[in-house]
């Protein structure tokens, strides 16, 4: 947290915000991680959970911070990844699926006022949901953030168009402002929680039939090979 106040003085493009929970095996454990286009509100949603407060202007340095929360009873500690979104500009790069893979689960943020950061979730949720599906993840926990919520009287894209991207998905979708609003941003981040918990109750599915065969061939070739 205390590193938060070192991010103010800083201009930022885009940024691209992790959230990551260390839990010990008497708490849980849970690592995530907060993307979108620039100026969504990325960094305002994350210091809003972190410190309940709106500070108006975010930098754009990579940073990790930690805090602990009280969920139902657990503790949850929270470490914080924030880095500038343009390190990240292609979904393609390998520090994206290095973030994916080590994240249990995403908050996808637009601005309910820039209709471009809104499209943008929808290839989000795609590079994530192949990436996982690589390791053999079914189940990821995508939450999928309308913010600037306050800003009703410029909003281009409208609540339903949100919703339904989330029940296509198979997503949680929540409308928030960080500008005005905690409780919200906390409500969204339990709802997250709870998913990152189903999940990971959710055995890894096994290899499909084509990977064994796959296997199976490598190990016939390879046999084959040595005895040449
Ligand atoms: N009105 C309003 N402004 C917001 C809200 N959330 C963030 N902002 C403003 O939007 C601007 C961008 O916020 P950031 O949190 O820096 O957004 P970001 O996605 O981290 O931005 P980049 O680091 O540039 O990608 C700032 O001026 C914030 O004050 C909100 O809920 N309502």
């Amino acid at each position: 947290i205390t590193a938060l106040s070192s991010r103010q003085s800083d201009s930022s493009l885009l940024t691209l915000t992790w959230i990551s929970c260390k839990i010990s095996t008497k708490e849980m454990e849970a690592n995530v991680v907060v993307m979108g286009t620039e100026s969504v509100g990325k960094s305002a949603l994350t210091v809003r959970l972190l410190t309940r407060r709106f500070i108006g202007e975010y930098g754009d340095i990579e940073s990790i911070y930690s805090h602990s929360f009280t969920i139902e009873g657990r503790e949850l500690t929270l470490n914080l990844w924030d880095s500038p979104y343009f390190q990240h500009l292609s979904v393609e790069t390998s520090p994206f699926h290095k973030k994916v893979r080590w994240a249990d689960g995403f908050i996808l943020v637009y601005s309910i006022c820039d209709r471009a950061s809104f499209n943008a979730v929808s290839k989000l949720i795609q590079s994530i949901k192949s990436t996982k599906d690589f390791l053999r993840e079914d189940k990821v926990p995508i939450v999928i953030v309308g913010n600037k919520r306050d800003l009703h009287h410029r909003r281009t894209v409208l609540s339903e168009e949100g919703r339904l991207l989330a029940l296509n998905m198979d997503c949680l979708f929540y409308e928030v402002s960080a500008a005005e609003n905690y409780d919200s941003v906390l409500t969204m981040f339990h709802g997250l929680m709870e998913r990152i918990k189903e999940a990971k109750l959710t055995i890894k599915r096994p290899q499909r039939f084509k990977g064994i065969v796959k296997s199976m061939s490598a190990v016939f070739t390879r046999r084959r090979t040595d005895s040449f």
